[in-house]
């Protein structure tokens, strides 16, 4: 499996604050991957490092199969507050485009600002936040990068342009090939376009793989109250839960539950990540389905 993206024990501070502590994962070429967790877990960090505005703390971390640079024309990023040149008309944004980007795909540029309806004349400063953000990822794409890094694009986008820009990511990465990772909290997003994906989780990766594999590999248990090690070994207890007659599980385990006396349920992907990223909380302010 070739890797767009590869980190070991990856580590990042801010001064005394760290944002991202040994993180190690493997991101595969050509897939669009979505990069999950609660506030503050490292998500942009982890970004900001792999297009190179940021260097490790500690660790290694390769893209493409090198160490990141910053404005490589093999990457496109697109930050969390979407920049744009202020002083410059949607138009001239695709004109600097075109003059600092070799691989520059025009076409794909001129159609994607026809379809947000943005006015090729107005300048950026003027536009709105869900047009700003319409321009910086116009703008990534069309420089046909092989890693697009994408930080919460989705945010300021209305639901109409929203599920449109996510359909033009599956065609980018389906026609051209091209890795995507994603990070955004509106997990329904990534479960429609993803098919990888990261849960970070405190400045560590907590759970990472295909989302097939994942959604297959855990079920919910629920059954007559006993103890979690009855399920003997090879199954990891993700989340836990007891009442006084009852047990709800979230486990782990690529083999088959047959005991018969656990009722077995598949997990939404939502269900999984909020299990995961509820991990370590009080049980009190965990999410089971049911109790939503
Ligand atoms: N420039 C900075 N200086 C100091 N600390 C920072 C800086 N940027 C981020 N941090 C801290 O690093 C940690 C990780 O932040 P990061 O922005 O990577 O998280 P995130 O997962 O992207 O969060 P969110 O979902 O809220 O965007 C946080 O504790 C944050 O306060």
């Amino acid at each position: 499996m070739t890797s767009a993206m590869h980190t070991e024990e990856l580590t990042h501070r801010y001064g005394r604050r760290t944002a991202l502590s040994g993180c190690t994962l493997d991101v595969p070429a050509g897939h669009v991957v979505g990069l999950v967790g609660p506030n503050g877990a490292g998500k942009s960090t982890l970004l900001q490092l792999a297009c190179g505005l940021l260097d490790p703390t500690a660790g290694r971390i390769e893209v493409l199969g090198e160490r990141p640079v910053s404005g490589s024309p093999r990457v496109g990023f697109v930050a969390q507050d979407t920049p744009v040149y202020a002083g410059l008309t949607v138009a001239e944004h695709l004109t600097l485009g075109a003059r600092l980007n070799p691989a520059w795909d025009d076409g794909l540029a001129r159609r994607r600002i026809a379809q947000a309806g943005l006015d090729p004349a107005q300048k950026a400063g003027k536009l709105s936040g869900g047009q700003r953000a319409q321009l910086a990822l116009t703008v990534a794409a069309a420089k046909r990068p092989e890693l697009l890094l994408l930080d919460e694009p989705v945010a300021a986008l209305d639901p109409l342009a929203r599920r449109a820009f996510l359909q033009s990511l599956m065609e980018l990465a389906a026609e051209h090939g091209m890795s995507i990772v994603m990070s955004s909290h509106l997990v329904a997003d990534l479960e429609r376009v993803c098919d990888h994906l990261i849960v970070l989780v405190g400045s560590r990766v907590r759970v990472a793989g295909d989302v097939d594999e994942l959604l297959a590999g855990h079920h919910r248990l629920v059954g007559p109250r006993r103890s979690a090690e009855s399920l003997g070994a090879g199954r990891d207890v993700i989340e836990e839960r007891h009442t006084d007659v009852q047990s709800t599980l979230v486990v782990r385990s690529t083999a088959p539950i047959d005991d018969p006396s656990w009722q077995v349920d598949s997990l939404s992907l939502e269900d999984l990540v909020l299990t995961y990223m509820s991990e370590g909380q009080p049980a009190g302010s965990r999410v089971l389905e049911g109790q939503r």
